[in-house]
């Protein structure tokens, strides 16, 4: 017999494809209540309350799956789960409509004053002179992240008569021609559009990306979204713009700490919010139970799941045959996408030698995880990772070959999408270690590890020295060098490992040299 104990409110008809299921137990309640022995619990359903943290685990020895009904899985401490072997799930579409209703219905409101007027009448007023808002028709949304809510959002603003500018790295024309939207860069949805609404995750490059310096670049009169999470649009710079009149109002569902307390945002008329409600529908909550619980009984049937966000056991023999390949296959993953920094319509890998006797669709999966680790808001891995690049267009290929470019195996990653592509190969050596040795045409030689700086440039004289004097002047110490060309004259390249990440400043000084083309910064 199998237990489940479903936590936190979880909406109960969704749990009907557990509950119809012989062989199967379900407990409601919450990890306090005694319900049940916490040490029989197989599976473990919760939203966003009970706090999955280590000791809880610890009393739990017996679970073997826990399901997220929703997409952020931050309440969860995944690493701990998965060093002991216990699959986490979750919901990542389930509540995609719910959310960007929700953002409709913000910059509805906050366009037409909605919530201020309705406390006015509240109060016994009728102050119809105060509240003379602005149509959506006719105007331009600016969407950064084009994903699962952004594009849902899209559609809705277009049924409203509104043209949409796009900012997405990671979105290719065909993509944005389909869903008939105007791909920009990101100065042009900031400078060029009415209403600007953020659908990123929070990463490290969107943390603050609306920040002092980029809402100084929007157009005056401008209003803005965050239905995604707190943090993308810096707050203290937010403030500082609704307060100086740039910033013509804002509607906020989530916040860097939640709930808020004594937000200074909060205090301005202009500015509307909600407690963290895009996921709050009775359609939303049915959905994303209803999915969890599905994924839970495919497990119990031991079947593969499809929305795992932590690594599938295997076994230990296996894993440690693999295993080398298996995290070059993720590190050259992660270098396409930080060099490539552009959207890609397929994604081909090419095993030869040693590599290409081993479970190479495995090694696939790896390179996606690496290569999706910065794009997307979850996590990628082996047991997702098709799924996702199905979802995101992109078509993956896997091919042997006979030519391993006199190394015992390599495996060659190809990412193309809008009529260019990049290609990266690497080997292992056994005793040595993981190289890279081709980059975009370029012979080279390093290991894939640490702070790296990949710098496109001519091939002149002065230019390595002029790279070396800049950073020595900020006292930055360059730990390996490795360098490349295809001819004398023609385009070069430089691969510089550091101690420590540079900073942007460091990056731009260097960017602003005569010479050099392009820079992309790779932390593995
Ligand atoms: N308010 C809520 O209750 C609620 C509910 C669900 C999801 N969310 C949040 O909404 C956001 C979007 O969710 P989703 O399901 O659409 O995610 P998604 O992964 O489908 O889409 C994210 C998009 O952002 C793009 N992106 C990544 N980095 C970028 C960058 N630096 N600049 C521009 N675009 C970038 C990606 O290419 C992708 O297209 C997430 O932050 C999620 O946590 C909030
Ligand atoms: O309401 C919830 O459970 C959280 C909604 C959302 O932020 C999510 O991560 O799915």
């Amino acid at each position: 017999m199998f237990h489940v104990l479903a936590a936190d409110s979880i909406k109960e008809e969704g749990l009907q494809p557990l509950l119809e299921q012989n062989g199967v137990q379900v407990h409601i309640g919450s990890v306090d209540s005694g319900i049940i022995d916490l040490q029989k619990i197989d599976a473990l359903l919760v939203r966003s309350a009970t706090k999955v943290t280590q000791e809880l685990l610890d009393l739990m020895p017996s679970l073997k799956i826990i399901g997220r009904a929703g997409v952020g899985v931050d309440n969860i401490d995944i690493a701990e789960a998965t060093k002991r072997g216990i699959i986490v799930v979750n919901a990542p579409d389930g509540n995609t409509i719910s959310t960007a209703e929700h953002t409709f219905a913000m910059m509805s409101a906050l366009m037409r004053n909605i919530p201020q007027a309705h406390s006015t009448v509240k109060n016994g007023e009728w102050k119809r002179n105060k509240f003379i808002g602005n149509e959506l028709y006719g105007k331009i949304l600016g969407i950064i992240g084009l994903g699962r809510i952004g594009s849902e959002l899209a559609k809705r603003a277009k049924a409203f008569g509104m043209s949409v500018k796009v900012y997405d790295p990671f979105l290719t024309k065909e993509r944005a021609a389909v869903l008939g939207v105007q791909l920009s860069s990101f100065d042009e949805v900031l400078a060029e559009t009415d209403i600007i609404s953020v659908h990123t995750p929070l990463t490290k490059e969107t943390k603050g990306l609306l920040n002092e310096k980029t809402l100084s670049q929007t157009k005056k009169g401008v209003y803005l979204l965050n239905c995604a999470r707190g943090g993308i649009i810096d707050e203290m710079a937010l403030a500082h713009f609704i307060e100086n009149g740039h910033v013509a109002g804002a509607a906020l569902d989530v916040f860097e700490v939640e709930p808020p307390e004594n937000h200074p945002l909060l205090k301005f008329d202009s500015v509307i919010a909600t407690p963290h409600l895009g996921a709050s529908t009775k359609e939303a909550q049915l959905n994303v139970a209803t999915q969890v619980a599905s994924e839970i009984r495919t497990f119990f049937e031991n079947n593969p799941v499809a929305n795992s966000i932590n690594l599938p056991a295997m076994s230990k023999e296996i894993y440690e045959k693999i295993q080398p390949y298996h995290q070059l296959a993720k590190e050259m993953g992660k270098i396409v996408s930080e060099c490539h920094n552009k959207g890609i319509s397929e994604l081909t890998a090419t095993y030869s030698g040693t590599a290409a006797e081993l479970e190479t669709t495995f090694l696939t999966k790896a390179l996606l995880a690496g290569f999706f680790e910065n794009r997307i808001d979850m996590k990628v891995n082996e047991v997702n990772a098709i799924h996702i690049a199905k979802e995101r267009g992109i078509m993956v290929g896997e091919k042997v070959t006979g030519n391993s470019y006199g190394y015992a195996n390599t495996i060659t990653v190809t990412a193309s999408g809008d009529g260019e592509s990049f290609t990266v190969r690497g080997t292992y050596i056994d005793h040595y270690g993981p190289r890279i040795v081709n980059l975009d045409g370029f012979n080279i030689d390093f290991h894939p590890s640490g702070n790296l700086l990949y710098i496109q440039h001519m091939d002149r004289p002065g230019v390595i020295g002029h790279v070396g004097k800049v950073l020595g002047d900020h006292d930055v110490n360059i730990a390996t060098m490795q360098v490349g060309r295809k001819e004398a004259g023609g385009e070069a390249i430089m691969v510089l490992s550091f101690d420590k990440p540079l900073s942007i400043e460091m990056i731009s000084k260097l960017e602003s040299l005569q010479d050099i083309v392009t820079i992309n910064s790779i932390v593995l």
